[in-house]
């Protein structure tokens, strides 16, 4: 079973896209689908999109994207500030922005309160707040969302990781998403291999990286 940790996953991603140039949007396509093919669009048909805005969730807005093309029921939450958000969560907004008005913010706790109420109209969960990004304690409105989001019995699928939670299994961040699926790109995170509660709630997709790029950090 090939492992990986978080630093050797980020030097995977930058060598295919900087050295190989692989444009780094068909990464963030790819794992959008990737999502997309482990979901029951027979019963699932409304969703809660839940990003901040690095490509953990360009990755959940680029699902959004194509669960609306498929007119699917979707709310987008954004936790952050959108100015520093990344190209590829830019592209992704930007097309989305023209497919629903259903686009919310989170800041405040009047935000929150929506947030708890309008959870209660959708059958699924997505999570793209952290990935591999995640570098520190998850604190203020992005722990109270991670609460908010284990608080209620919705199905939830997280993107990559479970937010909050180390892909490497060695730091405590504090709170993390309570998945119920967690779908992991392209090689299995150290972290969850080790965690027997996560381990078999993962399944591990391909999202085009090249064995070149994978080869050059992990002896195989
Ligand atoms: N271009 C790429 O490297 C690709 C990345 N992909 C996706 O992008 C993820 C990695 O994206 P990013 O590196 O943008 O990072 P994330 O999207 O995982 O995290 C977003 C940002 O949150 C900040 N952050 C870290 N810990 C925090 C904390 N405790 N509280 C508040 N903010 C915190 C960091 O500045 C980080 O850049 C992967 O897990 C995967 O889902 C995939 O789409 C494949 C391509
Ligand atoms: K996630």
């Amino acid at each position: 079973m090939l492992l990986v940790d978080r630093e050797t996953m980020q030097n995977i991603d930058s060598y295919a896209i900087n050295e190989i140039k692989i444009p780094s949007l068909c990464l963030v396509e790819r794992a959008a689908l990737s999502v997309m093919e482990n979901i029951n669009l027979d019963i699932r048909h409304s969703f809660a999109l839940i990003v901040s805005c690095g490509n953990n969730g360009a990755d959940g807005l680029a699902l959004a994207r194509n669960l609306l093309a498929l007119s699917k029921d979707c709310d987008i939450y954004i936790i952050g500030n959108k100015n520093k958000a990344s190209k590829d969560f830019i592209i992704n907004y930007n097309a989305c922005k023209n497919l629903t008005k259903n686009i919310y913010s989170i800041e405040t706790i009047e935000d929150m309160n929506f947030l708890r109420k309008n959870l209660d109209r959708v059958n699924t969960i997505v999570d793209g707040i952290f990935g591999t990004g995640l570098n520190r304690p998850v604190s203020g409105i992005y722990a109270n969302i991670i609460d908010l989001i284990n608080e209620k019995n919705i199905y939830t699928i997280s993107i990559d990781l479970p937010s909050g939670f180390d892909a490497n299994g060695e730091n405590n961040y504090g709170t993390y998403v309570d998945s119920d699926l967690i779908v992991c790109m392209q090689i299995l995170k150290k972290g969850l291999y080790e965690d027997n509660y996560f381990k078999d709630k993962t399944v591990v997709c391909d999202i085009g990286l090249p064995q070149i790029a994978i080869e050059k950090f992990i002896n195989i």
